[in-house]
């Protein structure tokens, strides 16, 4: 099998896609951005692509929601990752004379209260190890990658400050998509993307109420824009049942009836890494 994941090596993607599969044997193709990971699987150049979809601190990674519809894909399982990020410099430096921090934005933002105050130039990579690998090749004794220590350790990087982490329970959620809408066997928990037929004053309310009328408990709310016409949204909602339990199946015709389009991205269980 032909996995796609962002590298390259020393990404937290990496991390989490060789502890998933740990067990298989598998053909890795790395991607150079998160949206190319989804697009390699809608291409069909790799049966499946492991993103991530939302960090503990940071919340939803909007591009990896955005990509997984543009490729009409399927979730076929998740996996969450613990995340610590430190601060790698080329060599040994105090914080006082990095002025600049290399990352990308998710990792970036997951250490804000550390920045907070220290008048450092943020700039934007597309993964942590790509910034890290870009610190070791610059030299520079003035500026600093958020990364993790095994890419510290895979650059030879020196550490400015560990764990700069604005929770000490930093997790990053990813999601494992397929081409193939077949749902995972024994899932437990469904992706629904819900785009109302027509706003109204309550639209969200009267959806959520059929779900909380039917004993269905969600684990995750997302409104994007629908691109359309500024003000208008669709809605993320993962329910904490299979596609295949009746009541689900249930809760869509009675959405549906309302006039709204509803669309299955997944069904799925979910694995500790
Ligand atoms: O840049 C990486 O190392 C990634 O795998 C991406 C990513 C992300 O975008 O959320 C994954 C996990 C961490 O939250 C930080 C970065």
């Amino acid at each position: 099998m032909k996995v796609a994941y962002l590298g390259p090596h020393g990404t937290f993607s990496e991390e989490a896609a060789h502890n998933y599969y740990k067990d298989k044997s598998i053909e890795w193709h790395m991607c150079s951005s998160v949206p190319e990971v989804l697009e390699a699987v809608g291409e069909g150049l790799v049966d499946e692509g492991i993103a991530p979809i939302e960090n503990a601190i940071e919340g939803t990674i909007t591009m990896t929601v955005d990509s997984l519809l543009v490729n009409d894909l399927y979730i076929k399982g998740e996996a969450i990752l613990p995340v610590s990020l430190h601060l790698l410099a080329a060599h040994e430096a105090s914080m006082k004379e990095i002025k600049e921090v290399w990352s990308i934005p998710p990792a970036l933002a997951q250490c804000r209260a550390f920045f907070r105050g220290k008048k450092l130039t943020m700039r934007h990579f597309d993964s942590t190890a790509g910034a890290a690998a870009a610190i070791k090749e610059a030299g520079r004794g003035d500026v600093a990658a958020v990364a993790s220590s095994y890419a510290g350790k895979l650059f030879e990087l020196s550490t400015v400050q560990a764990n700069i982490e604005d929770s000490s329970e930093n997790q990053t959620r990813f999601i494992v998509v397929s081409k193939d809408k077949t749902p995972s066997l024994g899932a437990k928990k469904t992706m629904l993307q819900v785009t109302p037929g027509d706003e109204y004053t309550g639209v969200l309310a009267s959806i959520l109420t059929v779900f909380s009328t039917l004993g269905i408990n969600l684990t995750w709310i997302e409104s994007r824009p629908t691109k359309k016409k500024l003000g208008t949204y669709q809605f993320f909602l993962e329910a904490e049942a299979s596609v295949a339990d009746p009541v689900l199946e249930k809760v869509r015709a009675v959405i549906e009836t309302f006039g709204h389009h509803v669309n299955i991205l997944g069904s799925y269980t979910t694995t500790k890494l």
